[in-house]
């Protein structure tokens, strides 16, 4: 596949921290429109912060990073949400609110993301629950939901405002092997529809299966299998 125009990221010389902690040294990398990017390491390598340094929840005190286009290095407290209305961010543990049903938890985000007009608002739930496989849940509590269609509603809460790259940080990790495929192949497909994805996982099935570019963290450095001689 090829790929035009400006990177959706753009890591030049970033260095990552925990408070005073070095997690990963000097990262130099891109990742274009449209790729579909695996970051892979073992537990504590530092895949979560290197993907919180790239939605502005951990700041950057070394080097740049450009993404969506955003400077993150001078980004302001008040762009962030911008940023982030740019970027679909989605977490190991499904993080839908208990109390609201499934379309109260998606006009919860469209609201915040500036969404007012009620019929845009339930045309665009409707258009992104189908979007991953996903009918007729709205009025359902997420408790009464499995795993795996909690975990495509909060997919689905991703992409209300059709993100230019999807950051999962171990999206199918609580989920089992044929649940986990499932979900993956939604991925897969909004991937074909040109959002790019970086993906933290541990899932080596997964990636034997849908072999892709992939973002080693090993031992403080990230590892591009793109790029394999330098140190990314
Ligand atoms: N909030 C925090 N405060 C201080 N140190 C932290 C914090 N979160 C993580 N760390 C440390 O930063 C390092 C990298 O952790 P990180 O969570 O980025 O790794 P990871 O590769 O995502 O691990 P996992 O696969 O278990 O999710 C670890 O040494 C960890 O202990």
């Amino acid at each position: 596949m090829t790929f035009s125009g400006e990177p959706i990221v753009r890591i030049v010389d970033a260095s990552i921290f925990q408070e005073d902690t070095t997690v990963l040294n000097n990262i130099n990398l891109k990742i274009d429109k449209g790729e579909f990017v695996y970051l892979v390491g073992r537990t504590g390598s530092g895949k979560s912060s290197l993907l919180k340094t790239l939605y502005c929840d951990l700041p950057l005190h070394m080097g740049s990073i450009r993404i969506a286009g955003f400077d993150i290095e001078n980004i302001k407290r008040n762009q962030i949400p911008l940023l982030r209305r740019k970027l679909g961010i989605i977490f190991q543990d499904f993080q839908l609110l208990p109390d609201r049903n499934v379309a109260e938890n998606i006009y919860f985000v469209m609201r915040a993301t500036g969404w007012t007009d009620k019929a845009k608002m339930k045309s665009r739930l409707a258009e992104v629950l189908m979007r991953v496989g996903l009918g007729s849940v709205s009025s359902k509590m997420p408790h009464q939901l499995s795993g795996g269609e909690q975990q495509r509603v909060v997919i689905a809460r991703a992409l209300v405002n059709e993100p230019s790259l999807l950051i999962a940080d171990e999206p199918t990790g609580n989920l089992d092997p044929e649940v986990s495929e499932g979900i993956f192949k939604t991925f897969l497909e909004i991937n074909k529809s040109g959002t790019a994805i970086l993906m933290a996982t541990h899932d080596f099935k997964l990636i034997e299966n849908y072999p892709k570019r992939t973002l080693k963290c090993e031992k403080g450095f990230v590892i591009d299998s793109a790029n394999p001689v330098e140190k990314a």
